[in-house]
């Protein structure tokens, strides 16, 4: 399998698009990107309204250079009407509910290379963040995440997941089915994105940071955020600490000197450091730098630097 180019996306923030206040200043909230939702927080009557307004808010929430990322609805008839308002050079992913299978997702996959082609973008641009939030999805989740080279990034609903399998979302049940989640997503070579709690509970920041912490030492890469105030948790969260980034420089540097002497296994810092910690090491460095191209980028308003 080919490694992909994956987005640095620490915290994709939610934006219900009908709602003009959320909308009008997205774009200042620091979010690596802006899922505009047409599914749970769009009232089944307004869905109509919300689609015609889609590209509209994209062009708006991309302004402070967030990638746009658009949340789609599981019905097929909704799905294919919120895909046709969706595919443009404006949206750089769709974000799949419900997936259920692989076949589900390269349903869509096909559906959106028609849309593309039609509209003369190159086919393949549109990314998928597919979404495990059933019992049965739960047990094909290394299949969708493998399912089309558009799937960038793999998650849990963990409220739709909970309620489907009649849980509390609560950090005890949702151990297990998260950590399912990042094993499934680096088997495919793609981004696991979540934590162990839910996005429901917006208040308490402490509790949050030290979510945060814990999922991020699980494996997760990014999360959502359904209010503001989460963003600038998740950022400073999913980003390695300025500790962890110059112990990984020592690391590095006394592996390559040791290596340079015959030697494969050393000591640094009083922990014995070997290949697969000289690895962990290196993707801590790319990981800092992917982090501070995507700032600087966003500073820049979304050019790339
Ligand atoms: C919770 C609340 C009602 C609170 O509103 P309030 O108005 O009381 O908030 P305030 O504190 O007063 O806002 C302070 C300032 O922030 C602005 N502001 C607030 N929210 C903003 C925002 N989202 N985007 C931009 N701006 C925002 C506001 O305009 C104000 O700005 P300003 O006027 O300048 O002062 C509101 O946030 C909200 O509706 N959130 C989105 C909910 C949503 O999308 N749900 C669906 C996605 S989850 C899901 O589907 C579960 C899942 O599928 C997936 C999974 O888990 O991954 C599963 O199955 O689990
Ligand atoms: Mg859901």
């Amino acid at each position: 399998m080919q490694p992909k180019d994956l987005p640095v996306w620490r915290s994709l923030l939610f934006v219900p698009v009908n709602v003009d206040r959320f909308v009008d200043k997205a774009h200042t909230r620091g979010a690596d990107a802006i899922q505009l939702d047409l599914e749970d927080s769009i009232p089944p009557g307004e869905k109509d309204a919300a689609r015609a307004r889609v590209q509209e808010a994209a062009k708006k929430v991309a302004r402070g250079g967030a990638d746009v990322v658009v949340r789609i609805n599981r019905p097929w008839r909704l799905a294919l009407k919120d895909l046709e308002a969706t595919i443009s050079p404006l949206v750089q992913a769709v974000a799949l509910p419900k997936v259920d299978s692989g076949d589900h997702v390269r349903m869509i996959d096909e559906v959106v290379s028609e849309l593309e082609r039609e509209r003369g973008m190159e086919v393949g641009t549109t990314k998928f963040i597919a979404m495990v939030e059933t019992a049965p999805a739960f047990f094909r989740a290394a299949e969708i995440a493998a399912a089309s080279p558009r799937v960038v990034a793999l998650t849990l609903g963990a409220e739709d997941f909970a309620l489907s399998v009649g849980m509390l979302p609560e950090p005890e049940g949702l151990l297990y089915p998260q950590i399912h989640i990042v094993i499934a997503a680096r088997a495919a070579g793609i981004l696991p994105l979540g934590f162990v709690g839910t996005v429901a509970e917006y208040r308490d920041m402490e509790a949050l940071r030290a979510t945060i912490r814990r999922s991020r030492r699980l494996g997760f890469m990014g999360a959502s955020a359904i209010h503001p105030d989460q963003v600038r948790v998740l950022n400073e969260e999913f980003r390695p600490t300025e500790e962890e980034v110059a112990h990984a420089r020592r690391v590095i540097a006394a592996y390559e000197e040791a290596q340079a002497a015959g030697r494969g296994a050393i000591t640094v810092d009083g922990q014995m450091v070997d290949i697969p910690i000289v690895e962990r090491a290196r993707q801590v460095l790319k990981r800092h730098e992917a982090i501070l191209r995507r700032e600087a980028q966003a500073r820049a308003g979304g050019d790339p630097v």
